[in-house]
C-alpha cells in the first residue's frame, strides 16, 4: 500500500544546536556556614588544601600588589563592591529571576573527592536550592525542599549523601546508610547515574533497585551491600520485606524526591510502609517542584524539626523564564491533523508529546511512523528494557520526537528539549508544570511548550493563571493544517493493526477523560463522540465497551458520601481532589 500523506525529509536541517547551559558568573564574597565534618578530612585533603591555601596566599599578594598601586581607585572600588554585594542579595535570596546562586562549590568544603567529581561535571557555582539546602543537610538537618523545575535539586541532595557516607566512613560491610526514592524508574536511573558519578573518586557502593529489573541481580548486590541506594517505592518495599541479607539498621539519610507524586495514591501505602521499616533515628529530605496537601501528611510522618527551604515563594510565576507558554483552542476533530501539521513543521527541534494513556502513546507512535514521522515513544506498557535505551536515546538525540505518558513527566533531565507539546491535558496543573519543565532547563535554558485544549476545556486556563502559569493563547493557521482527514481516515480502515490501536487509544482516551480529577471541565459526558473519534481517524465511532455511566455514578456516589457534589470553591481550585476514585497518573489503560 503506498502512504498517501507521506511527506519527503530532503530539507533536513544541518543545523547543530547543542545548547550548553550557562553558568553562575561571579563568585561569593560571603563567609560560608563550616562543614562540620571538616576537622575529620583525610590527608589526600589536606595536601589538596595546601595547594589551593599556597595558591590563595599568592592571589591575595598580586591583589595586595594591585591595591597599592591603585589608591586613587579605591573609593569607585568600594562603590562596586557596595553594588555588587546589593546584587548579590538580591540573587543569594531569589530575588533574581535566575536559577544560580553567587556561591561557588568550593565555599561548601567538601571532601576532595566530592569536589573533584563536580569539578569535572564543569560547575562552579551552585543553584538557589543549592546553595540553601547543602548546608542545612551537611549538619544534619531535616529539609524539605522546594524550588522550580531544572533548578538543581538532584545535586542538592546528592551531594549532602555522598559526604555523609564519606564522613561516616560507610563501607559495604555497614550495608546501605543512604536511600533515595524515586517515583518513576527512568528518574531513579539518572538520579543513579548522578549519585555514580559524583561518587567517582570515592569508595563507597551505589545500586539501583527498580520494578522491571532483574530482582535476583538486585539482592545479590543488596546482601554484598549497598551504601548508597536509589529505588523506586515498590521494589524497594519487595526487598526491605524479602531480601535478607539486606541490611538497612544503619540507614542515617532517606531521601524522597518528588515528594508530592511519591504521595499519590498509588505509592502512598507503599510509602507508609517504607518508612514504617526503616530506622527511625535518622535524617529525611523531601523534595520537590510542587508542593500539595498530602506532602504535609509526608511530612508529619517522617520529617522531625525541618528546614522549610522554599526557593520561589513570592515569585509572580511558577515556570522557567526561558520557557515561553501558549495554548490551543482545536476542536477534537482537528487535534490529530493539529498535531502531524505540527511536528512536520518543527522537525529539526527535539519535542516532547504528553498524551493521556499508553494505548494513546502506541497508536499515535504506529500511525506517525506510519506515514513516515520518525518518533520514539515511552510508557508504562512497555518492557523495561525498551523503556531504558529509548530513554537515553532520546537523551542522545540532537532533534526528534518522543511521545510519551506522564511517566517521562516528572524529573527527567533530558538535554536541551525544545518544545513541550501537551497533547492530552494533564491531570492537574501541577502536573502541567512538571511537564513543561522538561524543556528551559538549568540556568538560561530555553524552551516552548504548548497546550491543546478542545473549546470544552478552556477553563482549564483559569487554573494555570491561578496557580501562576502565565499561557498565551495561539491562533490557528487554518490555511497551514494539512488536509489529510479524510486519507487517514482510509488509511486507518484499510490496516488491521492499526484499525486496532486506533481502537484501543480511542476507549483509553475516554477512560482517561472519565478519571480526570477535574471533572467539572474535563466531563467525558459532554465530549462529541464523533468528533473524538475522528480525531483517532475514524469517520464514526467505534463500538467499544466503556461502562463510562458505572464508574461516573460511583464516581458520583463518592463525592457525595464526601459530602460535595464538586468540590470546586476558591481554596480547592481543582475540585473533586480528595474524593477521587480513579487515579489518572501513570493509567495503564
Ligand atoms: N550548580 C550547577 N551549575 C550548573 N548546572 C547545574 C548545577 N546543578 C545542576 N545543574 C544542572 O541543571 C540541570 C537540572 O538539574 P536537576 O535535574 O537536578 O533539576 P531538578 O531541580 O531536579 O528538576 P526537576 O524538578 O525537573 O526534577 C541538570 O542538567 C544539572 O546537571
Amino acid at each position: 500500500m503506498t502512504d498517501p500523506i507521506r511527506h519527503t525529509s530532503t530539507d533536513d536541517e544541518t543545523k547543530n544546536k547543542k545548547r550548553k547551559r550557562k553558568r553562575g558568573k561571579k563568585p561569593s564574597e560571603e563567609s560560608e556556614p563550616r562543614n562540620p565534618y571538616q576537622a575529620q578530612q583525610n590527608e589526600e585533603e589536606e595536601k589538596g588544601e595546601g595547594d589551593d591555601n599556597n595558591k590563595k596566599e599568592k592571589k591575595t599578594k598580586i591583589l595586595k600588589g594591585k591595591e597599592e598601586a591603585n589608591e586613587e581607585n579605591k573609593e569607585e572600588e568600594a562603590e562596586g563592591v557596595e553594588e555588587e554585594n546589593k546584587r548579590k542579595k538580591n540573587v543569594k535570596r531569589g530575588g533574581g529571576s535566575g536559577i544560580m546562586s553567587t556561591d561557588s562549590f568550593d565555599s561548601l568544603n567538601l571532601s576532595a573527592n566530592t569536589f573533584r567529581a563536580i569539578q569535572e561535571l564543569n560547575f562552579q557555582y551552585l543553584t538557589e536550592i543549592q546553595a540553601r539546602a547543602i548546608p542545612s543537610l551537611l549538619i544534619g538537618k531535616d529539609v524539605l525542599g522546594a524550588a522550580r523545575t531544572g533548578s538543581g535539586k538532584t545535586l542538592a541532595f546528592l551531594i549532602p549523601a555522598v559526604e555523609l557516607l564519606y564522613h561516616i566512613k560507610f563501607t559495604p560491610r555497614n550495608g546501605t546508610g543512604v536511600v533515595v526514592i524515586c517515583p518513576t524508574r527512568e528518574l531513579a536511573i539518572q538520579t543513579y547515574a548522578v549519585a555514580k558519578n559524583l561518587l567517582k573518586y570515592h569508595s563507597h557502593t551505589v545500586e539501583l533497585v527498580i520494578g522491571g529489573a532483574a530482582r535476583r541481580g538486585e539482592a545479590e548486590r543488596l546482601v554484598k551491600g549497598v551504601n548508597l541506594l536509589v529505588a523506586t517505592p515498590g521494589r524497594l518495599l519487595d526487598h526491605l520485606q524479602n531480601t535478607k541479607g539486606f541490611i538497612y539498621k544503619n540507614l542515617k539519610c532517606l531521601i524522597i524526591d518528588e515528594a508530592d507524586r511519591i504521595m499519590e495514591a498509588n505509592f502512598e501505602e507503599e510509602m507508609k510502609q517504607i518508612i514504617k521499616l526503616l530506622p527511625k533515628k535518622r535524617q529525611t529530605a523531601l523534595f520537590s517542584a510542587t508542593q500539595t496537601t498530602k506532602v504535609q501528611d509526608l511530612v508529619r510522618l517522617s520529617l522531625k524539626e525541618y528546614h522549610l527551604i522554599d526557593v520561589d515563594g513570592g515569585r509572580t510565576k511558577v515556570t522557567n523564564e526561558g520557557l515561553k507558554q501558549g495554548y490551543f483552542i482545536v476542536p477534537s476533530e482537528e487535534r490529530f491533523i493539529l498535531l502531524y501539521s505540527f511536528l512536520v513543521k518543527t522537525r529539526s527541534k527535539k519535542v516532547m508529546v504528553f498524551f493521556s494513556s499508553c494505548n494513546s502513546v502506541k497508536f499515535h507512535s504506529d500511525l506517525l511512523r506510519y506515514i513516515n514521522v520518525d518518533c520514539f515513544d515511552i510508557h508504562g506498557k512497555q518492557k523495561q528494557q525498551k523503556r531504558t535505551k529509548t530513554f537515553f536515546d532520546f537523551c542522545k538525540a540532537e532533534k526528534g520526537i518522543l511521545l510519551c505518558t506522564d511517566v517521562a513527566a516528572r524529573g527527567l533531565d533530558i538535554p536541551a528539549v525544545d518544545v513541550i507539546v501537551q497533547f492530552d491535558p494533564p491531570d492537574d496543573p501541577k502536573e502541567y508544570i512538571h511537564r513543561v519543565g522538561r524543556t528551559a532547563r538549568g540556568e538560561g535554558g530555553k524552551g516552548k511548550a504548548f497546550l491543546f485544549l478542545i473549546p470544552e476545556e478552556m477553563q482549564f486556563i483559569r487554573y494555570l493563571t491561578a496557580e501562576k502559569v502565565p499561557v498565551e493563547e495561539q491562533q490557528i493557521n487554518k490555511n497551514k493544517l494539512k488536509n489529510v482527514q479524510s486519507q487517514l481516515e482510509k488509511m486507518v480502515e484499510g490496516n488491521y493493526y492499526l484499525r486496532q490501536a486506533a481502537k484501543e487509544a480511542y476507549k483509553s482516551y475516554l477512560l482517561a477523560y472519565n478519571s480526570h480529577s477535574m471533572k467539572d471541565i474535563f466531563n467525558v459526558h459532554r465530549l462529541d463522540l464523533q468528533a473524538v473519534a475522528a480525531s483517532f481517524c475514524f469517520c464514526s465511532p467505534p463500538k467499544v465497551n466503556l461502562n463510562l455511566n458505572s464508574s461516573a455514578s460511583k464516581f458520583r456516589k463518592k463525592m457525595r458520601i464526601g459530602g460535595s457534589r464538586n468540590g470546586f470553591s476558591e481554596s480547592n481550585p481543582y475540585g473533586m481532589q480528595k474524593g477521587r476514585d480513579e487515579i489518572r497518573q501513570f493509567v495503564r489503560h
